[in-house]
This record gives C-alpha cells, sequence and structure tokens, in this order.
C-alpha cells in the first residue's frame, strides 16, 4: 500500500484478543476457591523440574502454582505480602494476557516456572539475596503481559500506538513493564506495597532491566556482556548479577526446547500459529513479511534447526558454564530436540524429491500419451 492510505488502526488486533469479563470470573471464582486447599509435596517438587507439563493444567490450577512458588520461595514471609493482595496480583496478571496463540497466560506460566525451576536447581537462594530472587519470579511473570500476538517489526512496520508511544525502541517490551506496573500501581494487587521506599525503588530498576532484556534484538549483546564477565564472575557484584539476571530471564523465555517433546512440541505449533498470523496480516496490509514467520517458507523442522543451532546452545551453554549441573536439564534435551527436528528436515526433504520426481514422471508420461495415440492410429493416416 502506498504512503499515506496505508493507516491500520492502532486497535485492530484488541477487539477479538481481550478475555471476556465473564471468562475472568469464572477463572478468578475458581483460582479462589483452590486457593485454599493444600497442593501436595509431589506436585511442588515437580513443580521445581523442567520436565513439568503446563499442558495438564487449567488457567485456575496454573495461578495456584504460581502462589506456590511465591510461597515456597519464602516471598510471602520475606517480603510481608498478604495472600489476598498475591492473588488478586495473580488475578490481574492472568486477566492482561491474552487470547493469542503464543503469547498467552500458559506461557507466562512456562517461563515462570523455568525460572523457578532454575532457581532451584542452581541453588540460587544460597548465591543471591531474595529480592534479586523476587524480581527474577515477577519479572518473568509480567514478561510479555498484554502481548497482541504481533512482533516489534509489525509494531514498527505498522506504526502502531505502541511504536509511536515508544519510538521504536522495544515497543512491546516496554509495554509489557507498563503494564506490570499499573497493575502493581493498585493498592489491592501491589505485592511490595509493605517495602520500604528504597526496595520498592529496587525492584522497580531490576523488573525494568529484565522484562526489556527479552527484546531477541539485544540477544547478542547480552550474551556478549555475559561471556566477558563468566571468567571472573563474582555473585557479590552487582553489574555481574544484573547480567545474569538477564540472561536466566532471556533463557526462561525461551526454553520450550528443553522440555520434554511432548510438551515442547505443541508449543512450536503455537508459534507457528501466531508467526503465520502476523505473516498473512503483513500481506494483508501491504507490510513488509517477516522471513521467519512466512507459512509459505517456514516449516517446523526449519524453524526450530536454525534456532536451537544459533540461539539456543550459544546461550544455553554459556549459562551451563557458570552453572554445570545444568547441562543435563537445559542441554541434554535440546540435543534431542535438535536430533528429532534434524530427521524431521530430513524425511521433508525426501518427501519433497519424491513428490517432484513423481510429478515428473506423471509428466513425462502425459507428454508421451500422444505419442502413444498416434502410435495406435492405423498406419494409413
Ligand atoms: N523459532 C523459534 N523461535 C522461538 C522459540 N522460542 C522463542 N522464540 C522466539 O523468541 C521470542 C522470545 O521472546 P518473547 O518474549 O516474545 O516470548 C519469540 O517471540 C520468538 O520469536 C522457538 O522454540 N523457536
Ligand atoms: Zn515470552
Amino acid at each position: 500500500m502506498s504512503e499515506g492510505t496505508h493507516k491500520p488502526s492502532p486497535f485492530y488486533h484488541k477487539r477479538t484478543l481481550r478475555k471476556t469479563r465473564e471468562e475472568c470470573e469464572h477463572v478468578r471464582e475458581k483460582f479462589l476457591q483452590m486457593s485454599s486447599l493444600e497442593v501436595s509435596e509431589e506436585v511442588r517438587q515437580y513443580l521445581k523440574t523442567p520436565t513439568f507439563d503446563n499442558w495438564q493444567w487449567e488457567d485456575a490450577e496454573i495461578m495456584v502454582l504460581l502462589q506456590v512458588m511465591y510461597t515456597d520461595l519464602d516471598f510471602i514471609s520475606t517480603f510481608n505480602i498478604e495472600p489476598d493482595v498475591l492473588q488478586q496480583f495473580l488475578y490481574e496478571v492472568y486477566r492482561r494476557y491474552n487470547n493469542i496463540p503464543f503469547h498467552n497466560f500458559k506461557h507466562c506460566f512456562c517461563v515462570t516456572q523455568m525460572m523457578y525451576g532454575l532457581i532451584w536447581l542452581t541453588d540460587l537462594r544460597s548465591k543471591i539475596d531474595s529480592i534479586d530472587l523476587l524480581i527474577m519470579l515477577t519479572s518473568a511473570v509480567c514478561h510479555d503481559l498484554d502481548h497482541t500476538g504481533y512482533n516489534n517489526a509489525y509494531q514498527i512496520n505498522a506504526r502502531t500506538e505502541l511504536a509511536l508511544r515508544y519510538n521504536d525502541i522495544s515497543p512491546l517490551e516496554n509495554h509489557h513493564c507498563a503494564v506490570a506496573f499499573e497493575i502493581l500501581e493498585k493498592t489491592e494487587s501491589n505485592i511490595f506495597r509493605n517495602l520500604p521506599t528504597e526496595q520498592y525503588k529496587r525492584i522497580r530498576e531490576g523488573i525494568i532491566k529484565c522484562i526489556l532484556a527479552t527484546d531477541m534484538s539485544r540477544h547478542t549483546d547480552i550474551l556478549n556482556k555475559f561471556k566477558a564477565i563468566l571468567p571472573v564472575f563474582d555473585f557479590g557484584n552487582k553489574d555481574h548479577r544484573d547480567v545474569l539476571m538477564m540472561i536466566m530471564i532471556k533463557v526462561s523465555d525461551i526454553s520450550n526446547e528443553a522440555r520434554p517433546m511432548d510438551v515442547a512440541e505443541p508449543w512450536l505449533d503455537c508459534l507457528l500459529q501466531e508467526f503465520f498470523n502476523q505473516s498473512d496480516m503483513e500481506k494483508l496490509e501491504g507490510l513488509p513479511v517477516t522471513p521467519f514467520m512466512d507459512r509459505d517458507k517456514v516449516t517446523k523442522p526449519s524453524s526450530q534447526t536454525g534456532f536451537i543451532r544459533f540461539v539456543l546452545f550459544p546461550l544455553f551453554i554459556e549459562l551451563a558454564n557458570l552453572f554445570p549441573c545444568l547441562e543435563q536439564h537445559i542441554i541434554d534435551p535440546v540435543r534431542k530436540a535438535l536430533d528429532y527436528y534434524t530427521e524431521m528436515e530430513k524425511a521433508l526433504e525426501r518427501e519433497k524429491q519424491n513428490r517432484a520426481l513423481n510429478e515428473t514422471t506423471v509428466k513425462t508420461s502425459t507428454s508421451k500419451e500422444p505419442d502413444a495415440n498416434l502410435e495406435a492410429k492405423p498406419a494409413s493416416l
């Protein structure tokens, strides 16, 4: 579309994404009923592992599980968080994740659950202050609030309200963060309301840093910073801790392939569904089409093999350099996923070649048909 005529409504995508009031109220009631029930020790332990299967749990149960994380990391007692305020916070968070294929409340849960698992697996409680752990967990909970299913490239190219508001600088991540603090501005959902101003300031600064770090356009920059400090890493150094916190939210954010195959693969289907929705919209609106989202070019294996080789491994390996115990939990499963998608890629390639071969055979045989007819004609002709 030409300049000037292209004017997508900034609220174009907002009509159908939002959860309805009825849906929210229904989940809230269930959550409140369930939250008084005791979660078993078996589930509490399972919740600390990257093998946790999110697909077995409905949204109200997921809210209870998030509550368990705050409780079992002792945040309730350490930061004097009232149970009803935590419940209201979690409800507001649930309400403000949209009904979209990938960046939804279940993604929020998975990222938070991975962060929670990493905290336990690395015994991080013995290495850094609780306040940093609180920042990490809460950042994970809030990191994609009100995601519309269209990435930053789209926001910028379509000149959406978010891109305008944030001057094309990480529009989504800035928005997720702003929504988080909108929730925290309300007294009834401010889980930090009993903290002294200085602590609140530190938490706010930390959450902003962590959420903004999830913009993948900053990936290489953040990873290089981490690599540079790794040989002299010091848990007592605030600058080092800040980079580690950013790395850990990044790892958690893109960690689906570190999960068992039957948990991870449906997530890829959801991601591709969201990618394809975006590229369809880009085509419809005459915007540049994001190549890795184009349904005419991308397959499941082609999407994953490159992502695993060039994004996941380089990132996960560095975190495992600091915490060698993570190798078996996040590197080994990703290696398996790479094998799985490499095989799938080969199978698809074979299928494509066979199809091409069949088409050539059909073409050759049909192009021979007139000759055959001719041959069948009487010699006198
Ligand atoms: N091809 C794949 N891309 C992935 C996968 N997991 C994540 N991603 C990409 O990274 C960003 C993560 O940031 P978020 O804050 O938006 O969640 C996501 O949007 C994808 O573009 C994956 O398994 N394969
Ligand atoms: Zn995310």
